[in-house]
């Protein structure tokens, strides 16, 4: 089986999937160097499965991979979640001092978990997105002046200095990855399940749609609202609930819950990661 990940090697994605892939056997790993590329894996049947990135408890939700299940992963489904704690380093190719960093590398999502760090230690720098943490540690390579930040991982693989560790903003840092397939996963009796949807522009609506879940005694354990992007202050809301879409109850609930939204996906059923 193939197993889609954002890379190259040493990327907290593939911390992610190595975590995912403990004793299973038979899994081929194939690298891509975009979250959309890793997505996309799955439609166009590159890989049987995929690894994505899609929460972090300090900066939130990796936006991209958000609206591309909501809006264009048709045929794609979550069938699992892993979580890992993320700790951060600061990398350079050579011994460097701090006064002499004039830009520092990595992937949006670490650079937003390290901003504190960053505007504290290194208020003049310049700083440059990358596809990954993996893809910033390779920039590095023989640039005096410049650093990445990433996995210890990542500087083991490539052969780079650690200068500093555990550099983000809070050091209980944890992010939350997604397994998505064509297909979902069956019920374990610990499972959860991802929705999206709408509601109309009337008063009490979302109140409404919510009160299904109140009424059967279904936990949610996360809403997020995110951009219609058809027109300003419209939105769409990515819930997760206790339960397996085939338990008769969560079944129900997601029959009622059609006839109180304006548009309803089920992105998936999975376990819970323990
Ligand atoms: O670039 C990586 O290493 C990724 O897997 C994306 C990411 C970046 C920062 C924290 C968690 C995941």
């Amino acid at each position: 089986m193939k197993i889609g990940y954002l890379g190259p090697k040493g990327t907290f994605s593939e911390e992610a999937v190595i975590k995912y892939t403990q004793g299973v056997e038979n899994c081929e790993v194939v690298e891509f160097n975009t979250i959309p590329e890793v997505i996309n894996c799955i439609s166009n049947s590159l890989c049987e499965e995929a690894v994505i990135p899609i929460e972090n408890s300090i900066e939130g939700s990796v936006n991209i991979a958000v609206d591309m299940l909501i809006n264009d992963a048709n045929g794609i489904m979550i069938k699992g979640e892993v979580i890992i704690p993320i700790s951060h380093c600061l990398i350079s190719d050579a011994p460097v001092e701090f006064k002499d960093v004039h830009c520092i590398l990595s992937h949006q999502q670490a650079i937003a978990q390290c901003r504190e760090y960053i505007s504290k230690k290194f208020p003049n720098a310049e700083v440059k997105a990358t596809d990954s943490t993996a893809q910033a540690v390779l920039g590095v390579k023989s640039k005096p002046g410049v650093v990445a930040i990433g996995p210890e991982r990542a500087a083991v693989i490539y052969g780079m200095r650690i200068i500093d560790r555990n550099i983000q903003d809070v050091k209980e840092n944890y992010t939350r990855f997604l397994i998505l397939s064509q297909k979902d996963w069956v019920v374990t009796g610990k499972d959860k399940t991802s929705i999206v949807f709408s509601v109309p522009n009337v008063p009490g609506s979302l109140y409404n749609a919510l009160g299904v879940l109140a009424n059967k005694k279904i936990n949610m354990t996360k809403i997020e609202s995110r951009p219609s992007r058809k027109k300003l202050g419209e939105y769409v809301f990515w819930v997760d609930i206790e339960g397996h879409r085939e338990d008769e109850i969560v079944k129900d609930a997601l029959e009622e819950l059609k006839g109180r939204t304006d548009f309803l996906k089920v992105l998936g059923s999975y376990p819970k990661f323990k």
